[in-house]
């Protein structure tokens, strides 16, 4: 199966777009795969939030799979989604692609994943979530 796509998904936009820099890779010259979690768990807590209508918490990773590495350079899109809303939860997935090699360009889809949010008050209590507006 090959993750190289010739672009980027045309149906949606991206929540987030980011280049790392060299201070985000590890030992082996690839990004850090703490740096991408971190991203990923930014992406996915915009559309959760956006949903709740107010503060989220990330309760859960479901899955997270690293598919392809992330070279400095490359530019990363982040595309995020509400799989299912529950009763004070919202599920995102979350799929990441990046675009190497700006002089002979290529989009690779790199990592994919699927996390839960919980809708939080204040006190970092859970609520339920609103019904849609
Ligand atoms: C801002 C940040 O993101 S910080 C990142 C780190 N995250 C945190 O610090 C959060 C720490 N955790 C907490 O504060 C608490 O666990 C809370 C507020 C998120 C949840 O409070 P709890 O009373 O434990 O919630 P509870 O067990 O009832 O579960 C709440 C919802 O999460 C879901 N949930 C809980 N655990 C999981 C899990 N492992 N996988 C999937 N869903 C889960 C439940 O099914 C429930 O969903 P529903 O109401 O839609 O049916």
């Amino acid at each position: 199966m090959t993750d190289h796509i010739a672009a980027l998904p045309t149906d949606r936009d991206p929540v987030l777009r980011v280049m790392p820099m060299p201070a985000d890779l590890n030992p082996q010259g690839d990004v850090f795969g703490g740096w991408i979690m971190a991203q990923v768990d930014i992406a996915g807590a915009i559309p959760a939030m956006r949903r709740a209508r107010g503060r989220v918490a990330t309760v859960a990773v479901n899955s997270f799979q690293f598919k392809q590495p992330i070279s400095v350079g490359d530019l990363v899109s982040f595309y995020a989604e509400v799989a299912s809303v529950g009763r004070t939860s919202v599920v995102v997935d979350v799929e990441v692609y990046a675009e190497r090699h700006p002089e002979n360009p290529i989009v690779v889809k790199v990592t994919e994943a699927r996390l839960t949010y919980v809708a939080v008050g204040q006190e970092g209590v859970k609520r339920e979530i609103p019904p849609q507006p």
